[in-house]
């Protein structure tokens, strides 16, 4: 793997050359039928990566079976060196990674901070020491201010947008080490994609570690450097985002609906 395709944030504890998460030869199944085949992707500490294509390409399976959520086999399921084949989906999210699937999940009769309250786990620190990004109900209502006003409402009663952040936010109470988002953008209004948009950057910023799912172009070419592509199961292009998204053949192929 070259330096660029770690991204710029040397880890620390790691060795410069490891993946957070190392995933080789995935394949996935629901009940007979498989859906993922052979895939191998990488996410290297400080890296935010998308993971594209169309719909039913295989982009929510990979986050699933990552997290033990669907049955799947590998060459290598690693995180933090960790492997990950024989653990159940709390156990894999025990060790920090936040996963936020597609739907949104919030408790609907609970208050939003009785929300942020129940994703709370303790501070973490990575494997040389150093403390790991820990998050506070007032850092998460800074990182997503339409929030902060609703503290005390019931989470049943936001809106579509607002559960989507809650959902997000309460998977950072538990202070992951990466984040798997399952299509961020999806069926929220446009003033919600820029708040997950900035809200990426300051993730950034902070040293986070995003694997997010996505086929909206230009959602992904704001948030992420590099991409996998996904097709059928099947990985079919690996790189830095742009000359994907720049290369009119490449899009048309595997991205344009
Ligand atoms: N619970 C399930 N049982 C059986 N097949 C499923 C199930 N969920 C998804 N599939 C199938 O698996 C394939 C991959 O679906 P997946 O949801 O991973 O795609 P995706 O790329 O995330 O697209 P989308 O944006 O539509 O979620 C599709 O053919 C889909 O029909």
């Amino acid at each position: 793997m070259t330096r660029h395709e770690l991204g710029p944030a040397a880890p620390v504890g790691l060795q410069p050359r490891d993946a957070l998460l190392r995933v080789r030869e995935l394949d996935a199944w629901y009940g007979a039928a498989q859906i993922l085949r052979g895939v191998s992707l990488q996410v290297g500490r400080g890296e935010v990566v998308a993971l594209m294509g169309r719909n039913g390409a295989g982009k929510s399976t990979t986050l699933k079976a990552i997290m033990g959520l669907v049955r799947r086999r590998a060459v290598d399921l690693s995180f933090m060196g960790v492997p990950l084949q024989r653990l159940r989906p709390f156990e894999v999210a025990r060790l920090g990674m936040g996963y936020v699937p597609e739907e949104r999940r919030v408790f609907t009769d609970l208050t939003v901070a009785e929300n942020l309250a129940l994703g709370a786990l303790p501070p973490r620190r990575w494997p040389g020491g150093e403390p790991a990004a820990t998050w506070t109900p007032d850092a998460l209502y800074t990182l997503f201010p339409p929030l902060a006003p609703l503290r005390d409402r019931q989470a049943g009663t936001l809106s579509g947008g607002e559960q989507q952040m809650l959902t997000v936010a309460r998977t950072l109470m538990g202070n992951p080490f990466l984040l798997l988002l399952d299509e961020p953008s999806e069926g929220v209004a446009p003033i919600v994609v820029d708040q997950m948009v900035s809200m990426i950057h300051t993730l950034r910023a902070r040293g986070a570690s995003i694997l997010l799912s996505e086929q909206n172009v230009p959602f992904a070419r704001q948030v992420a450097t590099r991409a996998y592509v996904l097709e059928k199961g099947v990985i079919r292009y690996s790189g830095a985002l742009a000359p994907l998204l720049d290369d009119e053949t490449l899009r048309r192929e595997y991205l344009t609906l």
